[in-house]
């Protein structure tokens, strides 16, 4: 194991001292108290335009923080207005196969607690495995299935940090239902098609799945899949955040062994593109209807 805490098998050094150290960066700059955080997921990095009076940290300028390095996610960290409500938004997320300590991948969410966020809403780019999914739809997750968790890796592995949340989560309501109904509704105002609920399986990539993979995902009653979302969620949920998410769906996964559908990065990143409008106008009119939701 080596010593700069940047390797998968280093155990999280950051006290919520340390943590606390990066918030009190970001509060010695701007005034702003966010209520809200917002991870933007693979190709959705064109949300924080909808911001106000915005303060900007690209994510190298703030000390001990991870930076991104996935095309599509441009590493800012921004704190403003959206929708009239105080944010605190990533544009661009770190990913486990970047070679980061899942611990590292969510320290965001911790800075966020400090900050003072009660509530976080997630996006994603996920390939659809559920045969009635189509192409740009946007799925809000339910649930998950965390196959990085299950094989043994979870960023809450190490010393826990009490100041936090307690050594043992529970997780099996993380995607609060209140909200999603919120969203569901938010989506109907506005007539969004391709609306759907499912299951998000997370693997930990950066390659993606097999056929079998994933008929076996399927099996399991996984709808979509990404590398991403769910280890934001469980660090979330440590701390008393209540979780929001939804994926675009940007490829159909490749079911069958005739070749088609087979996934890839750069036409991920144009459906992303493609259904930015939808996108935007969901997550802004989330934010206003969100600005009267009471955190229980
Ligand atoms: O989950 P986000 O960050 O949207 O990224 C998704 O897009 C990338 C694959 O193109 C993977 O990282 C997948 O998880
Ligand atoms: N793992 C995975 N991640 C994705 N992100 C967008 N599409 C996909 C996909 O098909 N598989």
């Amino acid at each position: 194991m080596c010593d700069n805490n940047s390797c998968v098998g280093c155990k999280n050094p950051y006290t919520y001292e340390d943590v606390e150290k990066i918030a009190n960066f970001l509060r010695s700059k701007v005034d702003i108290k966010p209520r809200i955080g917002l991870v933007c997921g693979t190709g959705l990095g064109g949300i924080p335009a909808l911001m106000t009076d915005t303060v900007t940290f690209p994510y190298g300028e703030i000390p001990n923080f991870p930076v991104s390095t996935v095309a599509g996610h441009d590493g800012k960290l921004i704190i403003g207005y959206l929708s009239g409500t105080p944010i605190v938004c990533m544009q661009g997320r770190f990913h486990f196969f970047e070679g980061y300590p899942l611990w590292k991948v969510v320290l965001p969410i911790r800075v966020m607690k400090i900050l003072g966020i009660s509530i976080l809403v997630l996006s994603n780019a996920a390939g659809g495995i559920n045969s009635s999914y189509s192409i740009g739809d946007i799925m809000f997750l339910k649930d998950h299935i965390n196959f990085v968790a299950l094989g043994g890796h979870n960023p809450l592995q190490g010393d826990n940090e009490e100041k936090f949340g307690p050594r043992f989560v529970a997780i099996n309501d993380s995607y609060d239902r209140e909200i999603l109904k919120l969203a569901k509704n938010t989506a109907k105002e506005l007539g969004i098609k391709g609306v759907q609920e499912g299951v998000y399986c997370c693997i930990g990539g950066p390659s993606f799945e097999t056929v079998a993979e994933l008929r076996a995902m399927k099996m399991l009653g996984g709808d979509a899949v990404g590398m991403s979302t769910v280890h934001e969620v469980i660090t979330a949920m440590h701390c008393g955040i209540k979780c929001f998410a939804f994926s675009l769906i940007t490829n159909k996964c490749p079911m069958e062994y005739d070749g088609k559908n087979t996934p890839n990065h750069e036409e991920i990143l144009d459906v992303g593109k493609e259904r930015q409008d939808d996108v935007r106008k969901f997550v802004e009119r989330l934010f206003k209807n969100l600005a009267q939701f009471k955190v229980k």
